[in-house]
């Protein structure tokens, strides 16, 4: 695993545990922290559920199942941090919360050379960048859910990010993690989420005007253009939270009416109908 061996993970949510499930399997040492024990808790049990899937898929054996999680320390101290080579932050959509773990990491993490990646899907790196003093050394690095499943990974270097941290991030994504990674400039939405943002939230306008049922729409482009799953259950998958916080980024940077979240989609979260993990959205999940 070239030269980063220590990965801090901050979060602990779908993405987090994710991140921290991929790098415990390609044998980095992985510390992953949480806000609190009950979201902690939480996340290991994720972690210990997705590789137990792995293993009765046939994909990977019970005892690299029990040395990936050997790998993992769980904790509520971020200042565990100090001596990891590259920390990947995956907390709530939202600015203010991510800008708040970049300074606090920046102050805690000691190794000079360290890589600072976000997560985030839609928040310019810049302003994550300049929470530090350090930005020639924070670049996006955006995996896709479920991450132990999915390829991809986009790679978002700010204007500040130095070529030394592109490289050594393009080189772990690839080399280490095994992942194909993608280049998008630091634009809200990325490449993916620009496109496919719009699209679900099309859906969602969909339903909204009584156009069709959340299973039409989605049978429609399941067994009409191949898509592993349709928009709505693909939403419920993502999170109604996190697609209205980056449908509200992406709106806030280029003012394009396609991009702002429909009043259906406001209420669900008001509501707590966050999809799977909430246990319901455009779909019921027992
Ligand atoms: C919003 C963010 O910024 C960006 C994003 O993340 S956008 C979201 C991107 N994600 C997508 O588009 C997901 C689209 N959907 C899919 O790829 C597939 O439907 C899916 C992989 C989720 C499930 O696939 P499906 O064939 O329906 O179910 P299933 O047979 O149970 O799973 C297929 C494989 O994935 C694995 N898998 C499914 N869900 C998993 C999970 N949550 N964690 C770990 N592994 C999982 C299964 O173990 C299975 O592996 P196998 O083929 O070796 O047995």
């Amino acid at each position: 695993m070239a030269d980063i061996q220590r990965v801090g993970v901050v979060g602990a949510g779908l993405m987090g545990s994710g991140i921290a499930e991929v790098h415990a399997r390609a044998g980095a040492d992985v510390t992953i922290t949480e806000v609190n024990q009950p979201a902690l808790d939480a996340g290991r049990a994720r972690i210990e559920k997705s590789l137990q899937r792995a293993v009765k898929a046939g994909k990977l054996s019970a005892e690299d199942a029990d040395a990936a999680l050997g790998r993992l320390t769980f904790t509520t101290d971020i200042a565990a941090f100090a001596d990891r080579d590259l920390v990947i932050e995956a907390v709530i959509e939202q600015e203010q919360a991510k800008v708040e773990v970049f300074r606090s990491l920046d102050k805690i993490v000691e190794r000079p050379d360290a890589v600072f990646a976000s997560n985030t899907s839609s928040i310019p790196i810049m302003k994550l960048g300049m929470a530090t003093s350090r930005p020639q050394q924070v670049i996006g690095i955006h995996f896709f859910n479920p991450v132990p499943v999915l390829p991809l990974v986009e790679l978002v270097p700010s204007l500040l990010t130095g070529e030394d941290t592109v490289k050594r991030a393009d080189e772990h994504v690839t080399g280490s993690l095994g992942k194909t990674v993608i280049r998008s400039q630091d634009r809200a939405g990325f490449i993916v989420n620009a496109l496919l943002v719009p699209y679900l939230l099309s859906a969602i306008r969909m339903i909204e005007s009584g156009f069709a049922s959340a299973e039409d729409i989605d049978r429609g482009m399941e067994l009409g253009t191949a898509h592993p799953m349709g928009p709505l259950r693909l939403s419920d998958l993502i999170g109604l939270d996190t697609i209205k916080a980056i449908a509200e980024s992406m709106y806030e940077e280029f003012k394009e009416p396609l991009y702002s979240p429909p009043p259906l989609l406001l209420r669900m979260v008001d509501a707590g109908l966050l999809g799977k993990k909430s246990g319901r959205g455009f779909y019921s999940y027992s």
